[in-house]
């Protein structure tokens, strides 16, 4: 067994998000054009309408949609700390876009390495108010901006949108392969645009043919979540800025992406219970000690296996490679790589010392997505957000 005390430099900036998403959602297709903005901004209120706390972070940087769609093109508010952001809010929803930090109709020209330091500082610096979801509107194509979402900010899961067409499907299993490339799960796909209802008849007409995401679906072993058709009012509430789900909440249509919603919730709560490694921290005699992993523990399929309470002021960790850590809390704590310990920019430790208690302890752990931890500490203390790659590195 391996056991070493940790030091208390972090060693790189790790990203933050203030209040932290519990579950972030990716939605996508390599193919533009197919709906993503449209579903992302339904699904997201239709949610927000549920009562969950949801965001929405429109990471397409050269076509951002999401300004337009919430019909709030404000300027957002500096955060607490330099160089955050609050998010905007609209429908229900905490949302920011490219489209509310630039002004005019020209499209901005982002080349490769402005994309990836654009969005980093999107996914690091926008203090979200606690949210339960967070939706990342992916960009089309396999470019830049999926790299970065994957290292900067990893979705629990991708939501695949598609429309009927062959040639989108193709570029569907181009995007899908970009992803599983970069371990990001796959949930699920959306067909879009699927078919149409004659407004008099209440005919169903599939224009592009009926089935084909279907088959790929099965032959992909991955679930269609369900199909929507083309509804012009869809596109016509995008326009005015008033998603569809607000302005038609009792149309098949909303019934379908209701539908959807809910599935898509239950496909990323597996998936996150995956990593249900998630501690609550029990107050032990200060004499008593656990050195080894409880036997009956569970263990996830992450690269952190598992965490466990060694002491009231030590956290044991078991990695996938079996290596074991016990580091003391205290120790986690000057650690914290969140904006208000360290300083983003330069890398600079803000954190005092000497205002960490010595005695200082946990109420739980929880793990966030399938890359990292969020210790709560028994200051209050809760922001930072420990990457997997980060708590073996300190
Ligand atoms: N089900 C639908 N019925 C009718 N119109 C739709 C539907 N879904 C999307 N649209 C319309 O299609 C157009 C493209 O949709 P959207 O912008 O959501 O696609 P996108 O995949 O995000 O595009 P981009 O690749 O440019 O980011 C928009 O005008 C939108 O209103």
């Amino acid at each position: 067994m391996v056991e070493r005390q940790v030091d208390t430099q972090p060693k790189s900036q790790q990203p933050n998000r203030g209040g932290k998403a519990r579950r972030v959602i990716a939605v996508h297709s390599a193919k533009g054009g197919v709906g993503k903005s449209t579903l992302c901004v339904n699904l997201a209120v239709t949610l927000a309408r549920r009562g969950l706390r949801v965001g929405l972070l429109d990471a397409d940087l050269h076509g951002p949609s999401a300004t337009i769609m919430l019909g709030n093109a404000e300027w957002p508010d500096p955060g607490p700390d330099e160089n955050t952001i609050l998010p905007l809010r609209a429908h229900g929803i905490q949302f920011l876009s490219m489209g509310n930090l630039v002004t005019g109709k020209t499209p901005v020209i982002w080349r490769g390495a402005m994309v990836h330091q654009m969005l980093s500082q999107f996914y690091r610096n926008v203090i979200w108010d606690d949210l339960d979801y967070l939706f990342l509107d992916m960009p089309p194509g396999t470019g830049d901006a999926l790299l970065t979402t994957a290292q900067v900010e990893p979705p629990t899961g991708v939501l695949v949108v598609t429309t009927p067409q062959e040639l989108s499907l193709v570029d569907t299993l181009r995007g899908m392969r970009a992803f599983r490339d970069m371990n990001v799960p796959i949930l699920g796909f959306v067909e879009n645009m699927s078919y149409l209802i004659c407004g008099s008849c209440s005919h169903r007409d599939d224009l592009f043919g009926e089935g084909s995401t279907e088959a790929l679906a099965e032959e992909l072993d991955y679930p269609l979540l369900g199909s929507v058709p083309i509804e012009p009012e869809i596109c016509a509430s995008s326009d005015r800025g008033t998603p569809f789900v607000i302005g038609h909440p009792d149309s098949e249509s909303s019934a379908v992406l209701g539908r959807i919603a809910e599935r898509l919730i239950e496909l990323v709560d597996e998936r996150a219970a995956d990593s249900a490694l998630s501690l609550e921290w029990r107050e032990m005699d200060w004499l008593e000690r656990s050195p080894e992993p409880p036997e009956d523990a569970p263990k996830s399929e992450l690269p952190l296996q598992l965490m466990w309470q060694v002491s009231n002021d030590e956290l044991g960790l078991m990695w996938s490679d079996g290596e074991r850590r016990i580091i003391g809390v205290r120790n986690l704590r000057l650690a914290c790589p969140c904006a208000r310990c360290v300083d983003e920019v330069t890398g600079k430790k803000l954190l005092d010392p000497l205002t960490v208690p010595d005695d200082i302890t946990l109420t739980k752990v929880e793990v966030v997505g399938r890359y990292g931890i969020a210790p709560h500490f028994s200051d209050g203390h809760h922001t930072g957000i420990f990457t997997f790659p980060y708590l073996r590195e300190i």
